[in-house]
């Protein structure tokens, strides 16, 4: 009897959007299904597995959760993501469901037509691509172009094709969707959710179902079982890039060079509210699109949990330290290309002071 095929949901959505919220979520209230979670980030510490671990949920052990660090996953798909996926199908123990959380700076069209190489179309299928959107961020404006000023530029620099590139990433992130979550409704009113929701709709020649959601609450049931076949549908879903070089001999390449991250590293917080504090000031200076991850509290056997998305900033204690673990403070920083590293590296260890 031919088995059937394992349906794979990608979420995506841009840095800070609640990707991995919605995956903890989903994980403690998956009912008993089996789902084997691989992960991608940008930067070079693996913040957000390290965070579904430690919520300890049963539905993902630790072996069925595997993250991908080489770089953001549509830039490695043929090197890391097909052979990652080739040796989950080779287990004896399948997963009920697979579910991938791209990086915030990742396009999902390249991800998804690698669903069509031969070895993986027999055996699995894109239930769904699920788009998480800060709506926080759209109300703020974070996505919209300053048309204006693209002009200027462009007038300044004819090669310039392009649109801001948190702009085209987003649209690239709706377009690819079928399933667009309004998340962090708790933090824009419902006048602003309704905008955002005509305002997405009018960039899309599909319409996904949105739904609105507050900490990636959203049912699994709803989320999983979608069962598009996405992976058929690429070619309606083409990002700017490819539609920039439809036609022309040019190889598809990609590689966020408009983005940049680093980790900083310290010893422990004496102070930890002044400290974020501080940061916050960091990151408005320097214009900071994300900021995450652990420091250590003296006297404190938990680790604390760092999240800066723009100018919020959350931190929580989620698990103790294990033994023989070091303790320390690191968080990776990401934003554009031009930001100054050497000037943040410098204010962010001057906040311990
Ligand atoms: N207020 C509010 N905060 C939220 C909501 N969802 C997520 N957050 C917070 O937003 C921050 C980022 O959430 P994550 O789930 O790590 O976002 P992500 O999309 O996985 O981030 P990257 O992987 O870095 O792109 C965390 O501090 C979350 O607690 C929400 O609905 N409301």
């Amino acid at each position: 009897m031919a088995h059937a095929k394992i349906p794979a949901t990608v979420i995506t959505g841009f840095l800070g959007a609640g990707k991995t919220t919605l995956i903890r979520h989903m994980l403690s209230n998956a009912g008993g299904k089996r789902i084997a979670l691989i992960i991608n980030e940008f930067g070079d510490l693996g913040v957000d597995g390290d965070v579904l671990r430690g919520c300890g949920a049963e539905a993902c052990r630790d072996e069925d959760i595997v993250e991908l660090t080489n770089g953001c996953i549509c830039c490695t798909v043929a090197d890391d993501f097909i052979p990652t996926m080739e040796k989950l199908l080779e287990r004896d123990e399948l997963p009920d469901h697979i579910v991938i959380e791209t990086s915030g700076l990742a396009l999902p069209q390249p991800l998804v037509n690698a669903f069509n190489w031969p070895g993986i179309k027999t055996r699995v299928t894109v239930d769904g691509v699920v788009t998480v959107v800060d709506s926080a961020a759209v109300a703020a404006g974070r996505f919209a172009d300053d048309h204006d000023k693209l002009e200027a530029q462009r007038s300044e620099d004819e090669s310039l094709d392009h649109e801001s590139p948190l702009e085209e990433l987003f649209e690239d992130q709706l377009t690819a969707s079928d399933l667009i979550i309004l998340n962090k409704a708790d933090l824009v009113d419902a006048e602003a959710l309704r905008a955002i929701r005509t305002d997405i709709g009018a960039h899309l020649k599909r319409q996904p179902a949105m739904i609105e959601a507050k900490n990636g609450e959203v049912a699994p049931e709803v989320l999983l079982g979608l069962g598009v076949g996405t992976e058929d549908d690429i070619a309606n879903r083409k990002s700017h890039h490819e539609l920039e070089h439809e036609g022309a001999d040019h190889d598809h390449h990609h590689d966020h060079d408009e983005f940049d991250s680093f980790v900083v590293e310290l010893g422990s917080l004496d102070n930890a509210t002044d400290f974020i504090e501080g940061l916050k000031s960091v990151i408005a200076r320097h214009d900071i699109l994300r900021l995450k991850g652990f420091a250590d509290i003296p006297g404190k056997p938990m680790r604390l949990v760092i999240q800066a998305v723009g100018a919020r900033v959350d931190n929580y204690f989620d698990r103790p330290w294990k033994a023989g673990e070091a303790r320390g403070t690191r968080l990776v920083v990401i934003g554009l290309h031009d930001f100054d590293q050497q000037a943040i590296r410098a204010e962010i260890a001057g906040l311990l002071g």
